[in-house]
């Protein structure tokens, strides 16, 4: 199977078999998409606990889910509002946080790591992990550039091992792929880096670029705009390894636009200023 969307998953979480089986799920990694694929996992009915390093990242996480559930509610329930906070607090209630990764997956079905985007990083945690969660227990990375296999190698359960690739925002995004070679971001990554190109080759400036992309192929950010949502600390990790893998393909050649942005602690959205500056 190429890929699964949302509905499909959503059909199988509600598949008494499959509900059964995974009913703990343990989310790691509370920022933008950790934080997104709890409230979903908690939305369908799954008990989750969210894992960060500090208790006051995991405090914006929940402030964000909480957020998040909060525009779901006002076009859910725009008839019967009344019905909105019910909703968002019988949510709220299957999700639980620590900063305890170990402890907390003693008792999991399954772990979607959400973590940085560094292979060295992602394989430590999965490889304390595999001795702490039971044996039934399975592993998912929400990785957006890494090979599923390189992270699994530091486990001994690489047949309960696998890719769940969520898109951002999670909560309206309705694909999630489990194919190996990741098609989106093999399309998205070239496309986003030729549009910082453009621009750094003085081709267009970057409210043109995402006005024209807006505008002329229907998407509903530009590069630009969708960079800054991405955050440019994830997309330069991204970049970074695949020109590392393939230094040769100009595809995947580094930007010093991006490259200076990061430096520089402007990662997008979530540090108020990117590409762009943000409220
Ligand atoms: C160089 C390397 C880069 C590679 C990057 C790869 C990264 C990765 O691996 C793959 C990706 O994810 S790629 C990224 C893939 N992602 C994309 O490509 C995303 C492209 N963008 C979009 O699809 C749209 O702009 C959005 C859906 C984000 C917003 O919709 P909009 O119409 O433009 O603007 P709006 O008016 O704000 O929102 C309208 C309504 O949407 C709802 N809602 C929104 N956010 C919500 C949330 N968090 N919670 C709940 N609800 C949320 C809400 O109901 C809201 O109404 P409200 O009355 O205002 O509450
Ligand atoms: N941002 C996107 O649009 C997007 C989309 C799809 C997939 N992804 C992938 O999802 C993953 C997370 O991306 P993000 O955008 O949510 O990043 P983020 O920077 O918003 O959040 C990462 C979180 O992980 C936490 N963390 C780091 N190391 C940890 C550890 N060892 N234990 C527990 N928590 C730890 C950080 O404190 C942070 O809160 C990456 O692999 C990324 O490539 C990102």
């Amino acid at each position: 199977m190429a890929f699964v969307t949302r509905q499909f998953i959503r059909s199988l979480s509600s598949s008494a078999a499959l509900h059964a089986a995974i009913k703990h799920v343990t989310i790691i990694g509370g920022g933008l998409m950790g934080a997104g694929i709890a409230q979903v996992a908690a939305s369908t009915g799954h008990s989750v606990v969210l894992v960060d390093t500090s208790e006051d990242i995991l405090k914006k996480s929940a402030k964000g889910i909480e957020s998040s559930l909060k525009r779901v509610a006002k076009k859910k329930f725009a008839e019967k509002p009344e019905d909105g906070e019910a909703f968002i607090q019988k949510i709220l209630k299957n999700i639980s946080t620590s900063t305890d990764a170990a402890s907390v997956v003693q008792g999991t079905d399954l772990v979607v790591e959400a973590i940085v985007e560094n292979l060295k990083v992602k394989q430590d945690l999965f490889g304390a992990l595999d001795k702490a969660a039971p044996e039934h227990t399975i592993f998912a990375s929400n990785t957006s550039s890494l090979p599923i296999a390189d992270i699994a190698s530091s486990t001994a359960r690489l047949d309960r091992f696998g890719g769940l690739h969520f898109f951002n925002p999670v909560p309206m995004m309705k694909l999630v792929e489990d194919t190996p070679g990741f098609i989106v971001n093999r399309l998205l990554v070239p496309y986003m880096l030729e549009a910082v190109r453009l621009h750094e080759r003085g081709h267009g400036s970057k409210e043109d670029i995402d006005v024209a992309m807006k505008l002329g192929a229907g998407y509903p950010m530009g590069p630009f705009e969708l960079l800054d949502y991405v955050g440019l600390d994830t997309s330069k990790f991204i970049i970074d390894g695949w020109h590392e893998k393939d230094p040769d393909n100009p595809l995947f050649a580094p930007s010093p636009l991006l490259n200076k942005l990061v430096a520089e602690g402007k990662l997008g959205k979530k540090t108020g200023e990117g590409f762009y500056k943000h409220k």
